[in-house]
Protein backbone atom coordinates (compact mmCIF):
# COMPACT_ATOMS: atom_id res chain seq x y z
CA UNK A 1 0.00 0.00 0.00
CA UNK A 2 1.24 3.60 -1.01
CA UNK A 3 -0.05 5.90 1.67
CA UNK A 4 -0.65 9.79 0.41
CA UNK A 5 -1.27 12.50 3.16
CA UNK A 6 -3.03 15.99 1.90
CA UNK A 7 -2.81 19.32 4.26
CA UNK A 8 -6.55 19.79 3.38
CA UNK A 9 -9.48 17.75 1.91
CA UNK A 10 -10.17 20.16 -1.06
CA UNK A 11 -6.48 19.70 -2.36
CA UNK A 12 -6.73 16.59 -1.71
CA UNK A 13 -9.72 16.16 -4.11
CA UNK A 14 -8.45 18.18 -6.71
CA UNK A 15 -4.91 16.37 -7.04
CA UNK A 16 -6.86 13.11 -7.03
CA UNK A 17 -9.20 13.89 -9.61
CA UNK A 18 -6.04 15.37 -12.09
CA UNK A 19 -4.66 12.20 -11.01
CA UNK A 20 -7.41 10.05 -12.01
CA UNK A 21 -7.86 12.15 -15.37
CA UNK A 22 -4.28 11.45 -16.00
CA UNK A 23 -4.65 8.12 -15.58
CA UNK A 24 -7.83 7.48 -17.90
CA UNK A 25 -6.04 9.32 -19.89
CA UNK A 26 -3.36 7.23 -20.72
CA UNK A 27 -5.58 4.08 -20.72
CA UNK A 28 -7.38 5.81 -23.67
CA UNK A 29 -3.74 5.85 -25.54
CA UNK A 30 -3.75 2.27 -24.70
CA UNK A 31 -6.92 0.59 -25.57
CA UNK A 32 -9.96 1.69 -27.32
CA UNK A 33 -12.49 1.73 -24.24
CA UNK A 34 -11.91 2.04 -20.78
CA UNK A 35 -13.48 1.49 -17.36
CA UNK A 36 -13.52 3.55 -14.84
CA UNK A 37 -15.09 2.80 -11.60
CA UNK A 38 -16.06 4.50 -8.78
CA UNK A 39 -17.33 5.01 -5.39
CA UNK A 40 -20.63 6.22 -3.86
CA UNK A 41 -21.19 7.39 -0.59
CA UNK A 42 -20.34 10.92 0.87
CA UNK A 43 -16.64 11.38 -0.20
CA UNK A 44 -15.98 11.16 -3.59
CA UNK A 45 -18.39 14.27 -5.02
CA UNK A 46 -15.79 16.98 -5.29
CA UNK A 47 -13.78 14.70 -7.05
CA UNK A 48 -17.01 14.18 -9.32
CA UNK A 49 -17.02 17.77 -9.94
CA UNK A 50 -13.86 18.40 -10.86
CA UNK A 51 -13.48 15.16 -13.34
CA UNK A 52 -16.82 16.23 -15.65
CA UNK A 53 -14.84 19.19 -16.45
CA UNK A 54 -11.92 17.37 -18.12
CA UNK A 55 -11.25 16.98 -21.48
CA UNK A 56 -10.99 13.49 -22.14
CA UNK A 57 -12.93 10.85 -24.73
CA UNK A 58 -15.19 10.00 -22.67
CA UNK A 59 -17.33 8.55 -25.53
CA UNK A 60 -14.84 5.89 -25.11
CA UNK A 61 -15.38 5.30 -21.20
CA UNK A 62 -17.65 3.18 -19.11
CA UNK A 63 -18.39 4.51 -15.96
CA UNK A 64 -19.23 1.72 -13.20
CA UNK A 65 -19.79 1.90 -9.29
CA UNK A 66 -18.19 -0.17 -7.21
CA UNK A 67 -20.93 -1.07 -5.69
CA UNK A 68 -24.89 -0.23 -5.08
CA UNK A 69 -27.76 -0.10 -2.51
CA UNK A 70 -30.77 -1.75 -4.02
CA UNK A 71 -32.73 0.98 -4.76
CA UNK A 72 -33.97 2.79 -7.92
CA UNK A 73 -32.04 5.33 -9.37
CA UNK A 74 -34.78 8.17 -7.72
CA UNK A 75 -34.07 7.26 -4.31
CA UNK A 76 -31.69 9.59 -2.75
CA UNK A 77 -29.08 6.85 -1.29
CA UNK A 78 -28.22 5.27 -4.51
CA UNK A 79 -24.60 5.47 -5.97
CA UNK A 80 -26.25 5.90 -9.54
CA UNK A 81 -27.95 8.94 -8.68
CA UNK A 82 -24.75 10.27 -7.51
CA UNK A 83 -22.52 9.33 -10.23
CA UNK A 84 -25.01 10.79 -12.87
CA UNK A 85 -25.48 14.05 -10.78
CA UNK A 86 -21.64 14.92 -10.30
CA UNK A 87 -19.77 12.90 -12.42
CA UNK A 88 -21.55 12.46 -16.01
CA UNK A 89 -22.48 16.26 -16.67
CA UNK A 90 -20.57 18.63 -18.35
CA UNK A 91 -17.96 16.81 -20.79
CA UNK A 92 -18.21 13.56 -18.87
CA UNK A 93 -21.79 13.20 -19.95
CA UNK A 94 -20.77 11.64 -22.92
CA UNK A 95 -19.34 8.69 -20.70
CA UNK A 96 -21.31 5.37 -20.95
CA UNK A 97 -22.87 4.03 -17.51
CA UNK A 98 -23.13 0.77 -16.76
CA UNK A 99 -25.56 0.47 -13.53
CA UNK A 100 -25.64 -1.87 -11.11
CA UNK A 101 -28.78 -1.77 -10.26
CA UNK A 102 -31.87 -3.43 -12.10
CA UNK A 103 -35.86 -3.00 -11.13
CA UNK A 104 -36.27 -6.25 -9.19
CA UNK A 105 -37.64 -6.91 -5.55
CA UNK A 106 -34.05 -8.73 -4.77
CA UNK A 107 -30.79 -8.63 -6.54
CA UNK A 108 -30.17 -12.47 -7.50
CA UNK A 109 -33.14 -11.71 -9.89
CA UNK A 110 -31.08 -9.91 -11.82
CA UNK A 111 -27.21 -10.78 -10.78
CA UNK A 112 -26.57 -12.74 -13.83
CA UNK A 113 -27.17 -10.33 -16.40
CA UNK A 114 -25.30 -7.87 -14.45
CA UNK A 115 -22.41 -9.90 -14.35
CA UNK A 116 -22.86 -10.70 -17.88
CA UNK A 117 -22.14 -6.44 -18.94
CA UNK A 118 -19.35 -5.94 -16.13
CA UNK A 119 -17.37 -9.01 -17.49
CA UNK A 120 -15.86 -7.35 -20.78
CA UNK A 121 -14.61 -4.48 -18.77
CA UNK A 122 -12.75 -6.27 -17.07
CA UNK A 123 -9.69 -5.76 -15.80
CA UNK A 124 -11.04 -2.21 -14.45
CA UNK A 125 -8.93 0.04 -16.02
CA UNK A 126 -8.98 2.97 -13.30
CA UNK A 127 -10.59 1.95 -9.90
CA UNK A 128 -11.57 4.63 -7.17
CA UNK A 129 -13.03 3.16 -3.97
CA UNK A 130 -13.64 4.88 -0.37
CA UNK A 131 -13.78 3.34 3.06
CA UNK A 132 -16.13 3.15 5.90
CA UNK A 133 -14.87 3.93 9.47
CA UNK A 134 -16.47 0.54 10.18
CA UNK A 135 -13.42 -0.98 7.30
CA UNK A 136 -15.80 -1.48 4.55
CA UNK A 137 -14.88 -0.72 1.23
CA UNK A 138 -17.67 -0.97 -2.20
CA UNK A 139 -20.14 -3.07 -0.14
CA UNK A 140 -17.55 -5.98 1.80
CA UNK A 141 -19.26 -4.74 5.08
CA UNK A 142 -17.09 -6.69 7.95
CA UNK A 143 -19.75 -9.46 9.22
CA UNK A 144 -21.98 -9.18 6.25
CA UNK A 145 -23.96 -12.52 4.82
CA UNK A 146 -22.65 -12.48 1.31
CA UNK A 147 -19.16 -11.47 2.67
CA UNK A 148 -17.55 -14.21 2.38
CA UNK A 149 -18.79 -15.41 -1.26
CA UNK A 150 -17.10 -11.82 -2.34
CA UNK A 151 -13.85 -12.64 -0.20
CA UNK A 152 -13.58 -15.89 -1.98
CA UNK A 153 -10.97 -16.13 -4.77
CA UNK A 154 -13.31 -17.86 -6.80
CA UNK A 155 -16.07 -15.46 -5.95
CA UNK A 156 -18.44 -14.25 -8.72
CA UNK A 157 -18.06 -10.69 -9.96
CA UNK A 158 -21.18 -9.56 -8.51
CA UNK A 159 -21.87 -10.62 -4.78
CA UNK A 160 -25.26 -9.31 -2.69
CA UNK A 161 -24.52 -7.94 0.83
CA UNK A 162 -27.11 -7.99 3.45
CA UNK A 163 -25.50 -6.21 6.78
CA UNK A 164 -27.11 -4.47 9.70
CA UNK A 165 -24.63 -1.58 9.56
CA UNK A 166 -25.62 -0.93 5.31
CA UNK A 167 -29.20 -0.26 5.24
CA UNK A 168 -30.62 -1.91 2.66
CA UNK A 169 -29.85 -5.20 0.77
CA UNK A 170 -26.38 -4.12 -1.37
CA UNK A 171 -24.48 -5.34 -4.28
CA UNK A 172 -20.93 -5.30 -4.66
CA UNK A 173 -18.32 -5.89 -7.27
CA UNK A 174 -16.20 -8.71 -5.71
CA UNK A 175 -12.95 -8.82 -3.85
CA UNK A 176 -10.99 -10.53 -6.96
CA UNK A 177 -12.01 -7.80 -8.75
CA UNK A 178 -11.09 -4.79 -7.22
CA UNK A 179 -7.89 -5.90 -6.23
CA UNK A 180 -7.10 -7.26 -10.37
CA UNK A 181 -7.73 -3.67 -11.17
CA UNK A 182 -4.96 -1.71 -12.95
CA UNK A 183 -4.95 1.19 -11.24
CA UNK A 184 -6.35 1.57 -7.57
CA UNK A 185 -6.87 4.66 -5.65
CA UNK A 186 -8.72 4.55 -2.16
CA UNK A 187 -10.06 8.33 -1.03
CA UNK A 188 -10.68 9.20 3.13
CA UNK A 189 -11.04 11.96 4.96
CA UNK A 190 -10.83 12.15 8.84
CA UNK A 191 -9.34 11.31 12.12
CA UNK A 192 -11.31 8.09 12.48
CA UNK A 193 -10.36 6.88 9.24
CA UNK A 194 -7.14 7.17 9.70
CA UNK A 195 -7.27 5.38 13.13
CA UNK A 196 -9.39 2.75 11.39
CA UNK A 197 -7.08 2.29 8.15
CA UNK A 198 -4.29 1.94 10.65
CA UNK A 199 -5.93 -0.57 12.88
CA UNK A 200 -7.18 -2.59 9.70
CA UNK A 201 -3.13 -3.76 9.42
CA UNK A 202 -3.69 -5.82 12.68
CA UNK A 203 -7.07 -7.56 11.49
CA UNK A 204 -8.25 -10.00 9.01
CA UNK A 205 -10.18 -9.44 5.80
CA UNK A 206 -12.75 -10.77 7.19
CA UNK A 207 -12.90 -8.04 9.68
CA UNK A 208 -11.17 -5.50 7.96
CA UNK A 209 -12.41 -5.60 4.18
CA UNK A 210 -10.62 -2.79 3.27
CA UNK A 211 -7.81 -5.27 3.71
CA UNK A 212 -8.59 -7.06 0.37
CA UNK A 213 -7.69 -4.28 -1.91
CA UNK A 214 -4.85 -2.66 -0.08
CA UNK A 215 -1.89 -4.30 -1.50
CA UNK A 216 -1.78 -2.69 -4.89
CA UNK A 217 -3.45 0.10 -3.65
CA UNK A 218 -2.21 4.25 -2.73
CA UNK A 219 -4.67 5.89 -0.08
CA UNK A 220 -5.54 9.18 -0.52
CA UNK A 221 -5.95 10.71 2.87
CA UNK A 222 -6.62 14.33 4.14
CA UNK A 223 -7.86 15.87 7.52
O1 LIG B 1 -21.94 2.78 1.58
C1 LIG B 1 -20.93 3.13 1.00
O2 LIG B 1 -19.88 3.54 1.75
C2 LIG B 1 -18.55 3.70 1.23
C3 LIG B 1 -17.90 4.80 2.04
O3 LIG B 1 -18.76 5.93 1.97
P1 LIG B 1 -18.48 7.31 2.70
O4 LIG B 1 -19.81 7.99 2.76
O5 LIG B 1 -17.92 7.00 4.07
O6 LIG B 1 -17.50 8.04 1.84
C4 LIG B 1 -18.57 3.99 -0.26
O7 LIG B 1 -17.27 3.95 -0.76
C5 LIG B 1 -19.49 3.00 -0.96
O8 LIG B 1 -19.44 3.15 -2.36
C6 LIG B 1 -20.88 3.24 -0.46
O9 LIG B 1 -21.84 2.39 -1.08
Amino acid sequence: MTFEDYPDAELMMFDLADLLASELSMALRQNDAVSFCVPGGTTPGPIFDVLSGVKLDWDRVTVLPSDERWVPESHERSNARLIRQRLLTGRAANARFLPLYADAPEPEAVLDRLAAEIEPLLPLNVLLLGMGADMHTASLFPGADGLAEALDDDAPLLVPIRAPGAGETRVTLSARVLADAMSCHVVITGAEKRKALERAQDLSADEAPILSVLANATVHWAP
